[in-house]
């Protein structure tokens, strides 16, 4: 059973095709970085997987339910927290999480057992009888995420969890988000590439409505490797300008600083021959490796062509 199935998913506003046709799948449990700029579309689709709004055409399924014909199981299968949640900043965490146990029609002592569980996941235990408002953003932000575990969901829909945060909240909720991510499906939107770099293992990027990429890291990673060997030589005074120059496997090449650049037109040849023209020319490796583009070269390489 897929986690999220996204066919042909529309949405239009009066004046506006706020989403155009968006299709993608995710399998496994883990954490799906939703990327997108401002009006990319996020919001939206977190509304529709979550229930909260419905689908002009296509078809989307949640957990195996559908959004619209199944939409009470799909709520009780996911959980979600807005980018800024609310809450009676009157009440208690403790308070708080048994008016929304209420609110789910789950019983007391199961309410009880998953505020201490999740309060001390959340790592709220500590405040649980301090009135929400004196907490910190970081802390209400914990707060909305063990508010929407609170019936046990399958999936876990975030929406832009850390953008709001300082860098403490923010370091404090990815490692949360970290550890969850071992056991259920995270979905979290953001914009901020460097935090999916961090604990995402599948991103999916959304522009204009329409999605561009649906990838595992792992394989985006690997398709955008360019044929590019970058090293160094012991000996600033050898010079392989003229043995780069000839060689019909190099389809070009730089120097800055010592550090050169080999951009390849036959990879296994380059990484085969490299080393030992290097050691022909009587030179010997300070450092050699495979240049990676990094996720945000990535980003703008998908969006721009997008
Ligand atoms: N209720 C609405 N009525 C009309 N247009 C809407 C409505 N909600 C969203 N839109 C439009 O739909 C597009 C997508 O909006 P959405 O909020 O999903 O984007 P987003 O990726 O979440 O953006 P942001 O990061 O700025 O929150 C935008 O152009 C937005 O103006």
């Amino acid at each position: 059973m897929r986690v999220i199935e996204c066919d042909g998913l529309t949405k239009e506003y009066k004046d506006h095709k706020a989403l155009k046709n968006v299709t993608f799948s995710i399998d496994n449990i883990g954490c799906i970085g939703f990327l997108g700029g401002n009006g990319a579309g996020k919001t939206t689709t977190i509304r529709v997987l979550t229930g909260l709004a419905a689908p002009t055409a296509g078809k989307v399924k949640v957990v195996g339910y559908d959004v619209v014909t199944e939409r009470n199981k799909v709520t009780s299968e996911v959980g979600y927290c807005p980018q800024i949640p609310a809450f009676y900043n009157y009440m208690t965490a403790v308070e708080w999480m048994h008016w929304v146990g209420k609110l789910y029609g789950l019983d007391k002592h199961t309410i009880a057992q998953r505020t201490d569980e999740l309060l001390e996941l959340c790592g709220i235990n500590e405040a649980r009888n301090r009135p929400i408002s004196g907490y910190s953003g970081g802390m209400k932000q914990r707060l909305g995420i063990a508010q929407a575990l609170i019936h046990n969901p399958k999936l876990l829909v975030l929406d832009e969890p850390v953008s709001a945060l300082d860098p403490m909240g923010r370091h404090d909720v990815l490692l949360l988000i970290e550890k969850l991510k071992r056991h259920m499906t995270v979905f979290m939107s953001t914009h901020i590439l460097d935090d999916v770099e961090r604990i995402a293992d599948h991103i999916v990027i959304i522009k204009d409505g329409t999605v561009l990429l649906s990838s595992s890291l792992e394989e985006l990673r690997a398709s955008h490797v360019e044929p590019l060997i970058e090293f160094k030589l012991d000996q600033e005074d050898i010079d392989l300008a003229d043995v780069l120059d000839g060689l019909a496997w190099v389809k070009e090449w730089s120097q800055d600083g010592g550090v050169y650049k080999v951009f390849a037109n036959d990879m296994p040849q380059a990484k085969a021959r490299l080393p030992h023209i290097v050691l022909e020319s009587g030179g010997t490796l300070a450092y050699y490796r495979l240049s990676a583009l990094t996720l945000q070269d990535i980003f703008l390489k998908v969006v721009n062509n997008g």
